[in-house]
């Protein structure tokens, strides 16, 4: 097991040690938003399927056409509909806008465009071919590969693979992500709070955080602070779950209990402290192929290392790399006094190019400070404080989580 590493290494050996998810399903394309398709589609069909009008109007062959020009109205063609026999050299049918335009014709005169009765229609001018003419196939063709494996399906695939007649489809299972709190002080909101008790802030506050990832954990849970409980439990959800994440226990004190725990389980450990605050004694190893990352129980360490490292992890396992937040720089508003020996993050608002550390509360216990909130500042180990104006690096985080 490595100690006291970077946090990019930690990313490296949870990046190196965790597998894309490859359990795979079929699902109905309604239900299909955010998956990854896990085949190849194949358009069977060209779209559109046949040469049609974009126009309600008349079509007619262009060659003779002419300003003044009058051609018999011989039929009607509606959306839906199609015009059965061979529109002659003089004649012209109706038609409405997504009709197929029949035999012998080549190009639409919008309604508007010309004079017309029920017998027949006069020309303004001289048209060309294919003059407001969709040609069959001019979105896709058939046999050409319209979505490819490994794709993450938003709206539009989801729309294109409705407009080839698909509508069920092969996708790569979602991340079954396991949530466990760990700590026998916490108590469930809604319960009374006994003495040295405190409400349990990491289920809902990694519930949602995850829920604002488009993701859900498909098990959340409690436990006291007794490693063959956590042990237990944690053996039990590995049969659901794809991952594990728990808050709870990695430090130094008689109660933290993940180092029995991963003994227990006989996990292979791979780090234990990472070198930043908050959540320095964050732990990660691996259980018969479960990634189980555990971080320190103080809410906003949790938070952070989730961002930083949990995010990660289940941007590999999902093949998501938009999970992982994004890296920029802003201008600093107002001084940061305090010396940092450690690499830090802390909580602050970004808005437009420049971010403001709007609270002096930054300790890892402490969530309110964090309202408001959308980034964390990355000061450098060893820095002497940050100077207002100053450039500075910043973590994005997709929600406000206010
Ligand atoms: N002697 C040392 N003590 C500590 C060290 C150290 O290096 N030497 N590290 C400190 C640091 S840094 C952190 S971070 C914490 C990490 O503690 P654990 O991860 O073991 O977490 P706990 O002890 O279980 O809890 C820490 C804190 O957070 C509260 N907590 C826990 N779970 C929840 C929850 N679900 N909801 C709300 N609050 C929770 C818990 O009551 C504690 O107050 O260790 C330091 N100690
Ligand atoms: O590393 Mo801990 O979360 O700061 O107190």
């Amino acid at each position: 097991m490595e100690k006291n590493i970077e946090l990019e290494h930690a990313v490296e050996l949870i990046r190196k040690h965790a597998k894309p998810v490859s359990r795979i399903k079929r699902l109905p394309i309604t239900e299909a938003l955010n998956y990854r398709l896990a085949e190849d589609l194949i358009a069977p069909i060209d779209n559109p399927p046949f040469n049609r009008s974009p126009l309600d109007g008349f079509t007619f062959n262009h060659a003779g056409s002419e300003a003044g020009k009058k051609l018999k109205i011989i039929g009607c063609v509606y959306a839906g509909e199609a015009f059965e026999g061979y529109v002659k050299e003089g004649e012209a049918v109706r038609i409405m806008t997504g009709a197929p335009i029949p035999e012998g014709c080549d190009c639409v005169i919008r309604l508007e465009d010309c004079t017309w009765d029920d017998q027949e229609i006069m020309l303004p001018k001289a048209m060309k071919a294919y003059e407001n003419f969709c040609f069959k196939g001019e979105d896709y063709t058939a046999q050409t590969v319209m979505i490819h494996k490994g794709e993450r399906l938003g709206p539009v695939h989801l729309g294109i693979i409705a407009s080839m007649g698909i509508d069920q489809i092969m996708v790569y299972d979602a991340v079954r992500v396991g949530l466990l709190v760990s700590g026998s002080e916490i108590v469930q909101p809604g319960s009374a709070l006994g003495p040295g008790k405190i409400y349990d802030t990491n289920l809902t506050l990694l519930t949602s955080v995850l829920a604002s990832l488009g993701m859900k954990p498909v098990l959340a849970d409690f436990v006291c602070d007794e490693a063959e409980a956590v042990s237990a439990k944690i053996k039990a959800m590995m049969k659901e779950c794809d991952c594990i994440i728990t808050t709870g226990g990695v430090s130094v004190g008689d109660k933290d209990i993940f180092h029995k725990v991963v003994q227990l389980l006989d996990a292979e450990q791979l780090f234990w402290r990472v070198k930043l605050k908050p959540g320095t004694p964050a732990m990660f190893s691996m259980v018969e192929g479960c990634p189980l990352l555990s971080l320190s129980g103080n809410p906003f360490a949790a938070l952070v290392t989730f961002d930083l490292m949990g995010r990660e992890l289940l941007a590999v396992m999902s093949g998501n790399e938009a999970l992982v937040p994004k890296r920029q720089t802003a201008i600093l508003k107002q001084p940061f006094q305090k010396r940092s020996g450690n690499r830090r993050f802390i909580r602050a608002q970004a808005v437009k190019g420049e971010v403001m550390i709007n609270s002096d509360k930054h300790s890892s216990g402490m969530l309110a400070s964090m309202l408001g909130c959308n980034c964390l500042i990355d000061i450098a180990a060893g820095s002497e404080g940050l100077k207002a104006g100053e450039t500075v690096k910043i973590v994005m985080l997709e929600e406000n989580y206010e």
